[in-house]
């Protein structure tokens, strides 16, 4: 275990940010959503961690936070890790002091207000980790650490080469890292880039020689994941910027200004920063499929570790499924079930149709008789049960937990509509996709 670097996962700080996974986000942060069924986001960050062998990760969380602190303490603290002794995720929720009113008010603000607690001296850091709690990744943490040691760097950035995806289809994103480093890999230049910005993808993506200074130079994106020295991360954020909020608009480029020594990890393997609700349906669909392309979560090289849940096999009968994932403590009758992700304790009754969809399963499993017409009211959605209620079509949709869809009802976004706020009626349809809200109750015969 390296005792020498702890991590730092930032779980979600703002209204902002929380934003563009909304509605996924609308009771939970970022790294607490459910994914290919059985996990969160967050999981795959913590087990990078582990299967790195970084023993202590402080979790900062802020915005939304119920669901992710007690996955976090029931999943990663004390005995609740089987088999991984000795780690140790400590959740630091946002909080006030005398010296410190207000909430954290950025990623910088979130790590100089817990420095108290890193600065600890049974904390042996003297490097940290700093990583964002809902990217789909994996990376063995020890390469980028290697190059941080080696290049006797103040400040790692882990980079990635700019996809095209990111230009054609990422309208929401406000804003990114843009890189550009020597040919030693050491980081000249960082700067936030706002959408209108962009720079030219095609030009992007070329290596150019900066004639003035007869430097080689290559464009990448940050992946906002930073190795800082100990040492420096207090200068920074305590001497030298001690009003910066944000680690990426100010804190990076002010090292780099003050002559810090920055470098950076290139990594060429899959990931995905979930930068809105099309990114979290793509990745889900990947996850139905058995190819190299997408997340591997079926490495056992590298596991990705959950919280333990003591569920029943899924009972499945005479449905057909093909091209999909199921969780745990499902219950499925005769369905037909096709590229779909399938969550815990969902149940589907018969002859319902449920294509290219993500289902995020249940929370309980309900008491009353699956479809028991005694207690239906007709059209008003009382009485529906936890699930998808039978002879029902669901298409390119993402339903949250613990919905209630009657009889009869289809969602496939009949009109085609790209951006729709129907909140009231229980869902929203973003890029196209139909996301049903949490708890939401949608009627016997609705049609979506
Ligand atoms: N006060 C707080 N407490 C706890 N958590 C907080 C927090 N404020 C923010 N966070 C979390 O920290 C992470 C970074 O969030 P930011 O909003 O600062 O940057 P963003 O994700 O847009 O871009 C970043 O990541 C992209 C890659 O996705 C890079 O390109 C870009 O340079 C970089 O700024 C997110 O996981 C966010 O939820």
């Amino acid at each position: 275990m390296i005792q020498s670097v702890a991590a730092i996962v930032f779980g979600d700080g703002s209204k902002e940010s929380s934003m563009r996974l909304y509605p996924l986000t609308k009771r939970r942060s970022e790294g607490a959503i459910p994914i290919a069924a059985n996990y969160r986001l967050i999981d795959a960050v913590i087990s990078n961690c582990i299967n790195s062998n970084i023993s202590k990760i402080y979790a900062l969380t802020q915005f939304n936070s119920t669901s992710l602190n007690s996955h976090l303490s029931r999943a990663y603290s004390g005995a609740g890790l089987v088999g991984k002794q000795g780690f140790d995720v400590e959740v630091i929720a946002a909080y006030q002091s005398r010296e410190d009113q207000g909430w954290f008010q950025g990623t910088a603000d979130a790590v100089r207000r817990c420095l108290w607690v890193l600065e600890d001296d049974h904390n042996s850091a003297l490097e940290f980790i700093l990583l964002p709690g809902h990217h789909l990744y994996k990376m063995d943490y020890q390469k980028l650490l290697a190059i941080h040691r080696n290049s006797n760097a103040d400040i790692t950035l882990a980079v990635a080469p700019s996809p095209a995806y990111h230009f054609r289809h990422n309208n929401r994103r406000s804003s990114f890292g843009y890189v550009e480093v020597s040919s030693e890999n050491e980081v000249i230049e960082f700067r936030e880039t706002r959408e209108s910005e962009k720079m030219n993808p095609t030009a992007e993506a070329e290596h150019s020689t900066n004639s003035k200074n007869c430097i080689s130079r290559s464009s990448y994106r940050s992946m906002g994941i930073y190795v800082i020295k100990k040492d420096a991360m207090i200068k920074l954020l305590r001497e030298y910027f001690p009003r910066a909020n944000d680690l990426a608009t100010e804190i990076i480029p002010g090292a780099i200004k003050i002559g810090m020594k920055v470098q950076s990890y290139i990594f060429d393997g899959y990931w995905e920063d979930m930068t809105d609700i099309e990114a979290f349906y793509k990745a889900s669909m990947e996850s139905t499929r058995n190819s190299t392309s997408g997340y591997n979560f079926y490495d056992i090289e590298s596991t990705l570790y959950t919280l333990p849940k003591c569920l029943p096999p899924s009972l499945i009968m005479d449905a057909i499924i093909t091209d999909s994932i199921i969780g745990g403590g499902c219950i499925l009758n005769s369905c037909n079930i096709k590229g779909s992700v399938i969550g815990t304790r969902t149940r589907i009754g018969d002859r319902s149709v449920i294509e290219d969809s993500v289902l995020m399963g249940a929370d309980i499993y309900q008491q009353t008789t699956y479809g028991d017409q005694s207690i239906r009211e007709e059209g008003t959605g009382i009485g529906i049960p936890i699930g998808i209620g039978e002879n029902s079509y669901i298409r390119k949709a993402i339903i949250d937990k613990n919905v209630r869809i009657g009889k009869n009802i289809r969602i496939t976004n009949k009109d085609n509509v790209q951006e729709g706020n129907r909140e009231a009626l229980g869902y929203i349809i973003s890029g196209g996709i139909v996301i049903v809200l949490r708890n939401a109750v949608i009627p016997d015969g609705s049609i979506i």
